[in-house]
């Protein structure tokens, strides 16, 4: 694992824009998975040193602030989902983390996420401080009970205050586009673009000041893709904060305020959305951007690399267009700020 690139004071500064301050902030951030039997692992742990690790997110820092929406893009299998699953403390036991992510709270202390006790992360942190709609959301539910029923238990646990959680799920199931009847319904009833919109009215309920969304759109047409999108930027608009994973990135063109890109498990570029849209600086975030349907619609040529082999350089040098011969860069691949803006340490091309 490299040392952290980013320092504490830069990260605090680092601008995901604005002057308020931060209701997240990441600092060199870390998942690996380990893999193989534990025996087997202590019996080749030399022969196995960097074979026998998944280096999913690697050296990660940002901060999301109040009324930002921070997409999160990349290539499937990045590392995008491992990161939100991390700072809920929802990793399996394979995982290691290294780094810190610390999130505040209006009511209370700061709590440092990585490493918290499963009573602060379920009592205090998921659902309350922080709203996910996970990824495959249909698995989340419960086959045996209907979308309405697990809404409403979800407002009863998280706002015991509410005096009618009934009336408050069927407001959320509204804002979310979510057809009354569809509350009645059982989970597999329902399509897959109206469970996501359960999912996503499930991770409102609590009211959380951060909403960590994984693909909320997944199954949407694009009037649905547009609503859910403008629901989490209406969020945004009043105070809180969105992360939101996606790989439509005509969606966040749409809303995101911020543009964070992934790539083998790092961050290669951050920025305000307009600016990356209109004058991508990483090589890979131009190559993204014309996949696009409305961009050259170019696929990327060939494949990340795999994230239990990574260089200890620029792992993306092996796909750069801009790389002569496609010579792999031995550069510190850490974060560079120029401006508002924070972009790998990419050779010269
Ligand atoms: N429990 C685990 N053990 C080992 N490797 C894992 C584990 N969970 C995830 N991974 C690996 O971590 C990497 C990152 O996975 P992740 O789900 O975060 O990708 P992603 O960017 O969210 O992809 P997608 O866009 O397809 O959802 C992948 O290579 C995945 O196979
Ligand atoms: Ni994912």
């Amino acid at each position: 694992m490299s040392d952290q690139t980013v320092s504490d004071q830069t990260v605090h500064d680092q601008a995901v824009g604005g002057q308020a301050a931060p209701l997240l902030t990441v600092e060199a951030m870390s998942v690996r998975f380990t893999l193989g039997r534990p025996a087997a692992r202590r019996v080749f742990a030399r022969r196995a040193a960097g074979r026998g690790e998944v280096h999913a997110v690697t050296d990660v820092s940002f901060a999301l602030r109040p009324g930002q929406v921070l997409a999160l893009v990349g290539e499937s299998g990045c590392g995008k989902s491992v990161l939100a699953s991390a700072l809920l403390g929802l990793l399996p036991a394979n995982a290691r983390l290294r780094g810190r992510a610390v999130l505040a709270d209006p009511a209370g202390a700061p709590v440092e996420l990585l490493g918290a006790p499963e009573p602060v992360l379920a009592g205090r942190v998921r659902g309350r401080l922080v709203g996910l709609v996970p990824q495959s959301a249909a698995t989340h539910l419960t086959p045996v009970r209907t979308a309405g029923a697990q809404l409403v238990e979800a407002v009863r646990a998280l706002r015991p205050a509410v005096a009618e959680p009934r009336a408050l799920a069927e407001a959320l199931a509204d804002r979310v586009g979510l057809p009354r009847q569809a509350l009645d319904s059982y989970p597999h009833e329902l399509s897959g673009g109206t469970v996501q919109r359960v999912a996503v009215a499930m991770a409102l309920a609590g009211d959380p000041p951060v909403v960590l969304a994984d693909e909320p759109t997944t199954g949407l047409d694009r009037p649905l893709v547009d609503r859910t999108v403008d629901m989490l930027a209406e969020l945004a608009d009043q105070g809180r904060a969105v992360l939101l994973i996606t790989h439509d990135l005509a969606a966040a063109k749409r809303v995101a305020t911020h543009v964070a890109v992934m790539y083998a498990s790092r961050l290669v570029e951050i920025a305000p959305a307009g600016q990356l849209f209109t004058e991508p600086w990483h090589p890979y975030t131009g190559m993204l951007l014309d996949a696009l349907p409305d961009g050259a619609f170019t696929p990327i040529p060939g494949h990340p690399p795999e994230l239990t082999a990574l260089p200890s350089g620029c792992a993306f040098c092996r796909r750069c267009p801009d790389v002569p011969g496609y010579a792999p860069c031995t550069d510190d691949p850490g974060l560079i700020r120029v401006g508002d803006r924070w972009v790998a340490a990419h050779p010269p091309c």
